[in-house]
């Protein structure tokens, strides 16, 4: 972790952030728990008391639970779930899309556990066509286990979960969700998701935003040393990150210590884009800000922020000293791809240096420098962006965005931040070089946006962070400030602009 220039010494303790897990290495938690002497029942047993504390808590006046139960363990935490409710009063009934009979091992021990409590249990199929009047549902069809979209009765278990207005446990996952991806097609739409013992990757980015609900987890009371050890594919940026990398400034600080930073872009009609650029960046911190647009934005840019230094600019050999002065460079929005922005970008591309490169630049790159891969620059594509320089479509980049930022980050280098729900950030093959934000609402999707993120990186970039750290502050301030904006006036309607005056209070945590 870098700290930005002229800063106090850290003072707030670091936590460590949250890890992000793929299914296999969920398996290889619960199979360490069971060899450090829990069995796999007791794992099960308090994975059902863990939901089914849930539902007391946020359904309690539920009294009719039906609980949608598959053939492996995951339906084993749905008889649990039964049990518990059966004894509690509750008037439960299992839908079993596998014979309970067949069930083997500690899911087998489950059933028995939920016939001991008084459990009906009836074949799922038949059941779907029996009306219940659920005042819950529980999905507990597939878990961590599932290879692939659901398939015959589960499948048409999940339509019936999806189709029925009561609310909806997921258990571990929702059925449908890929645990490693968040790749769904037909899948649970859940109220409330509930994993144990790992935050399973697939849950917080991509598609799986649109099914997994509100998300909540249980460690089963693992110890945690143990929840620390074996692989991880990530971590999850947290708010209280913010305050270990960006400590009070020392009293003596002048703009001189607080970072330069060159913003290059605005071709004639698109220069809202690098005042938002600039502006952003000016919000997280960074000293002085130069722009570097055509001649035509001059006097909007001074008036929205006469904080700015701007320059009108009609070729690449005009920003020379510019470039020289600036401790980073932010370019690509609103550049164009034609002889003007061509020429900007090679010239920024000269010299290394810190650089977000955005936008139209990403174009530029792709077209123009097949092949370089540089350390000190922070790529931030869209799922569309990442596409075109992956020569895949938006979809296969959706359907697994880690394998994507990784694929993007081997051939170009430096800090891939591939944007959308669940924004990663990606430095690297190792957990600590994965991050995850899991923060931002769907009041994001309008133009301007992602031109606001790059501003925040390039601001922080120029206070001296390093470019991993810099990507995962901006990612995770621009994410919490969307929040902030779209809390106290809603998520349709927010604009970019309105994030900048929200970030400030996130960078002075
Ligand atoms: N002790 C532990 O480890 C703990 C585990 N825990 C819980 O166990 C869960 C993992 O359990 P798991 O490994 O048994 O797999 P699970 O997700 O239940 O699915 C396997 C079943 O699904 C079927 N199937 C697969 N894909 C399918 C598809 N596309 N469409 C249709 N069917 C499909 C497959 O059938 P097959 O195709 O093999 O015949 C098989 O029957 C985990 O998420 C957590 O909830 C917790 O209790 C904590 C302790
Ligand atoms: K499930």
């Amino acid at each position: 972790m870098s700290t930005p220039l002229h800063t106090r010494r850290r003072t707030a303790a670091v936590e460590v952030p949250a890890r992000l897990h793929d299914a296999a290495q969920t398996r290889a938690l619960d199979r360490e728990a069971i060899a450090a002497g829990i069995s796999g029942f007791e794992l099960m047993r308090r994975a059902g008391a863990a939901a089914f504390a849930l539902i007391r808590q946020r359904w309690p006046k539920a009294r009719r639970i039906r609980v949608f139960c598959g053939g492996g363990n995951n339906g084993g935490d749905g008889y649990v779930v039964a049990a518990l409710a059966s004894r509690a009063g509750l008037m439960v009934e299992v839908l079993a899309f596998k014979s309970p009979e067949t069930l083997a091992g500690e899911a087998a021990e489950a059933v028995a556990m939920a016939r001991e409590a008084g459990v009906a249990i009836v074949d799922g199929e038949a059941g779907l066509d029996q009306p219940f009047d659920a005042d819950l549902l529980v999905d507990a069809l597939l878990g961590t286990g599932a290879k692939g979209a659901p398939r015959g009765a589960y499948l048409r278990a999940v339509e019936a979960i999806n189709q029925d207005p009561a609310p909806v446990l997921a258990i571990d996952l929702p059925s449908g969700v890929d645990a490693d991806t968040g790749m769904a097609e037909q899948a649970v739409s859940a109220t409330l998701t509930l994993s144990f013992i790992a935050r399973k990757f697939g849950l917080y980015t991509g598609l799986a935003a649109d099914y997994v609900g509100e998300r909540f987890f249980d460690d089963l009371g693992l110890d945690p040393r143990l929840l620390a050890s074996g692989e991880a594919l990530g971590r999850l940026l947290e708010p209280a990150m913010l305050a270990g990398y960006l400590p009070p400034r020392l009293p003596s600080s002048h703009k001189g210590h607080t970072g330069h930073l060159l913003v290059v872009g605005g071709r004639p009609g698109y220069g809202g884009s690098t005042i938002m650029v600039s502006e952003a960046a000016a919000r997280v911190g960074a000293g002085l800000i130069s722009l570097a647009t055509d001649a035509c934005h001059l006097a909007a840019a001074l008036a929205r922020r006469p904080e700015l230094m701007v320059r009108g600019v009609r070729s690449g050999l005009e920003i020379g000293d510019l470039l020289e002065a600036a401790d980073a460079v932010a370019i690509g929005p609103g550049l164009g791809q034609g002889a003007w922005g061509q020429g900007l970008f090679d010239k920024v591309l000269e010299r290394p240096g810190p650089r977000v490169i955005d936008a139209d630049a990403l174009h530029l790159l792709e077209s123009r420098y097949a092949g370089l891969r540089r350390d000190d620059w922070v790529l931030t594509p869209h799922p569309g962006e990442a596409a075109m320089m992956l020569g895949c479509k938006a979809s296969q980049v959706q359907a697994d965005r880690l394998a994507a930022a990784r694929e993007l980050w081997r051939r170009r280098g430096g800090v891939i931040v591939l944007k959308g729900n669940g924004t990663l950030v990606v430095a690297g093959e190792n957990e600590t070089d994965v991050a995850l934000c899991p923060y931002g609402n769907p009041g994001m999707a309008s133009g301007g946006m992602g031109d606001v993120l790059g501003g925040m990186i390039a601001g922080l970039l120029v206070q001296g962070l390093a470019p991993f750290d810099a990507a995962c502050v901006g990612v995770l301030v621009h994410a919490l400030a969307a929040d902030e904006a779209a809390r106290v006036g809603g998520e349709r309607g927010l604009l970019a602009g309105d994030l900048a005056s929200f970030a400030r209070r996130r960078v002075n945590p």
